[in-house]
């Protein structure tokens, strides 16, 4: 089997790496962090000292990056994929980013020859775990079909969405979905306290109707025990539903529900919540206390 490069080994790259591993793909991984390597490596991983030195080794190198910022950084700054990136070689990004950053990366990567797909995901921690993501590709078709083996792996389906940015988009619209629809709840969940209801019985009556949801089944029950340890950070879908409300601009939709949602996001990570998972917006919801 060929070797497959992974830079990333956060939350999530590190579950999709450690399930490629799991089945019999040979990976090197890179991460900032390069002590985030041991546990891969103790696993059956190589280990590469930079990004290109990956790129150099693989026949395509998957990214899971946190950001805009630091996807550009690993592809662009000295001794990122762009180095070593050629014809032959692909290049997989599966961060979530905007449409505008993964066509810079698509662009430079294609210019040296190289191929280049976006391939954010949907699902968290336990889907990245369980091989369980959506995968929502778009860029190079050939480079998507080379993929396929180690999407199959990582996620229950995938989808090809066409050119570069579809994909970006159709990610960051899902994830505007699901911010507001927390917030919602989040709200939801403390009004049906401060009026004297049992917020268990709320999430019980809301699981046996229309709107149940896994999110609110997972979420829930730890959303009242003020347990918020990160699956999905929500520093990273506060800048989610700020590079969805960007989209909107562009397209010139108007998202008072998404906007509301991101000042509650905004304001959890000025509460100093930014690490936690995505649910402790709860805790900017409930602001103060009712007051007699
Ligand atoms: N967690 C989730 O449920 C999901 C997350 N996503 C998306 O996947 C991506 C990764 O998320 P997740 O794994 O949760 O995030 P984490 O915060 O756990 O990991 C982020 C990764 O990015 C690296 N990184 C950050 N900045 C830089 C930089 N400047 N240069 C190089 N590497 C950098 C980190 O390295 P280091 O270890 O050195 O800090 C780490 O490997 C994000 O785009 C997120 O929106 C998508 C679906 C679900
Ligand atoms: O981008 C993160 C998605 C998290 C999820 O789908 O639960």
């Amino acid at each position: 089997m060929e070797e497959v490069g992974f830079l990333g080994l956060g939350i999530m790259g590190k579950a999709m790496a450690m399930n490629l591993l799991r089945h019999g793909f040979k990976v090197t991984v890179w991460n900032r962090t390069l002590s985030r390597c041991d546990e891969l490596v103790e696993h059956g991983a190589s280990v590469a000292k930079t990004p290109a030195a990956v790129v150099k080794k693989c026949k395509y190198t998957i990214a899971m990056l946190s950001d805009p910022s630091a996807a550009l950084s690993v592809v662009f700054d000295k001794d990122g994929v762009l180095e070593e990136i050629c014809s032959g070689k692909g290049y997989i990004d599966m961060s979530t980013v905007d449409a505008d950053t993964s066509s810079k990366i698509s662009e430079a990567i294609t210019s040296k020859g190289g191929s280049f797909l976006e391939a954010p995901v949907s699902g968290s921690k336990k889907p990245a775990e369980d091989g369980q993501l959506v995968i929502l590709a778009a860029g190079e078709k050939a480079l998507y079909e080379e993929a396929i083996p180690a999407f199959d792996v990582m996620g229950k389906k995938s989808f090809f969405l066409g050119q570069v940015g579809n994909g970006a988009k159709m990610k960051l619209v899902v994830n505007m979905i699901m911010g507001s629809m927390l917030n919602a709840f989040s709200e939801g969940l403390v009004l049906a306290d401060r009026s004297g209801l049992n917020p268990q019985t709320l999430l019980d009556v809301l699981d046996l109707g229309g709107i149940a949801n896994p999110m609110f089944r997972m979420k829930g029950p730890t959303m009242i025990q003020n347990s918020y340890s990160p699956a999905f950070p929500l520093k990273h879908q506060q800048k989610d539903m700020r590079l969805a409300l960007a989209l909107g601009d562009e397209n010139a939709v108007s998202m008072p529900v998404a906007a509301a949602a991101n000042e509650a996001f905004k304001k959890a990570r000025s509460m100093g919540l930014g690490d936690l998972d995505f649910s402790a917006v709860f805790e900017a919801v409930k602001g103060p206390e009712k007051s007699s």
